[in-house]
C-alpha cells in the first residue's frame, strides 16, 4: 500500500527501506530535505487519500507540533500513525485532535533499533479494530518474519501501544543494568580472567541468554575493557514515566528505579549526596575522608 514517512533518521530511514523491499509505496518527508518531498503539504498532496502517514520524529515537541500541521492538511478518512516514542498520554491528545477533522489515530511502539531493517520490528499498537485491521499490511512488512502475534500486538485503545512500549523500556533498563552490574563484577578483581568469554559463553544454554546478551558480547568483544566509552548513560524519558507509572499503580518497581536512578548517578562526576554522607561519618564519628582531588582508592587522609 501507499504510505508516508514523516522523518527518515535512523529509525524513520530504516522502516521506509523495509516497507519499501516489502513492495510498499513509501513517499519520505524529512525536515532535512533529505525526503521525496519538501514539505508536508507536499507530503499530502502527493498522497493518494484515503491517506496513511506515520510518524517517525522525536517525541514531545517535533511530534505534536507535527500533528498539529497535519490537522491543518489532512481530511476525513486519513490516517496518522505515531511510531515514536511518545508518551501515551500524548496520545489521547493527537486523536482527539484528529478526531474532529474524522481523521484516525494510531499509536505504535515500536522496538528493536537499527537492527530493525533486517531482522524485522517489534511493534505495539493501540488504537480502534478497523484503523488496526488496514494497516496489517504495514505491520506485517515491519514485524519479524513469523507468527503475527510474536512481533506484534493490538494492546488495547489509543495510548496502549505506547504504553506497552514504555513498560517495554522500563523492563529493557533493567535487564540491562543488571547485565552491567555482572559484567563490573566479573571484571573487580575475582578470579575471572575473561570476562568477555564468561558473558560470551552465557549466551547459549543457559538461562539468562538473550539478545541484550548477545549485544553485550559484541560490545565486549570491540572493546573487551570498555575503553573507548565513559560510564556515562542518557535516557530518554521512558524508564522515567514507567516509574510514574509504577507510583500511580503503586506497583512495587525496585529494579526499574535503581536502573533509572544509576542512570542519573553515571552523569555526576562527584556525588553531592556521598558528600554528605562522608561528610555525616566524620561528624558523628570522626571517620576519615577523602580530600579533594585524592584518588578514590587511595586510602583516607583525613580526621
Ligand atoms: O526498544 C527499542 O528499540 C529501544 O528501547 C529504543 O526505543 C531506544 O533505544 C530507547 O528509547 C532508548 O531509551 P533510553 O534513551 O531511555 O535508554
Amino acid at each position: 500500500m501507499q504510505l508516508g514517512m514523516v522523518g527518515l533518521g535512523r529509525m524513520g530511514g530504516n522502516m521506509a527501506e523495509r516497507l519499501r523491499a516489502a513492495g510498499h509505496e513509501v513517499v519520505g518527508y524529512a525536515n532535512d530535505g533529505s525526503g521525496d518531498v519538501a514539505s508536508l503539504d507536499e507530503l499530502v498532496k502527493t498522497l493518494t487519500a484515503p491517506r496513511t502517514i506515520w510518524l517517525m520524529v522525536p517525541a514531545g515537541e517535533a511530534t505534536n507540533s507535527t500533528v498539529t500541521a497535519l490537522a491543518d492538511l489532512l481530511e476525513a478518512g486519513d490516517l496518522v500513525v505515531d511510531g515514536g516514542n511518545s508518551k501515551f498520554t500524548d496520545d489521547a491528545v493527537h486523536a482527539e485532535l484528529l478526531d474532529t477533522l474524522g481523521v484516525r489515530y494510531v499509536d505504535c511502539g515500536v522496538s528493536g533499533g537499527v537492527w530493525g531493517r533486517t531482522e524485522g520490528y517489534g511493534l505495539m499498537a493501540g488504537g480502534d479494530a478497523a484503523d488496526i485491521e488496514r494497516l496489517l499490511p504495514v505491520f506485517d512488512a515491519l514485524r519479524p518474519e513469523g507468527p503475527r502475534e510474536e512481533g506484534f500486538v493490538h494492546a488495547g485503545p489509543v495510548g496502549a501501544g505506547h504504553y506497552a512500549k514504555m513498560v517495554h523500556n522500563g523492563v529493557e533498563y533493567g535487564l540491562m543494568q543488571a547485565y552491567a552490574e555482572g559484567y563490573e563484577l566479573l571484571s573487580a578483581g575475582g578470579p575471572v580472567d575473561n570476562v568477555g568469554a564468561v558473558m560470551k559463553a552465557w549466551s547459549r544454554g543457559t538461562v539468562v541468554r538473550s539478545w541484550l546478551l548477545d549485544l553485550m558480547v559484541r560490545a565486549l568483544e570491540a572493546d573487551p575493557h570498555l575503553d573507548q566509552i565513559t560510564g556515562y548513560a542518557e535516557d530518554s524519558g521512558e524508564g522515567r514515566w514507567t516509574v510514574d507509572e509504577a507510583i500511580v499503580h503503586a506497583v512495587p518497581a525496585p529494579v526499574i528505579s535503581a536502573a533509572l536512578f544509576a542512570r542519573f548517578a553515571s552523569r555526576q562526576v562527584d556525588s553531592p549526596a556521598m558528600k554528605a554522607v562522608a561528610a555525616l561519618r566524620a561528624q558523628f564519628g570522626g571517620h576519615a575522608t577523602h580530600k579533594a582531588g585524592e584518588a578514590a582508592n587511595e586510602p583516607p587522609t583525613g580526621g
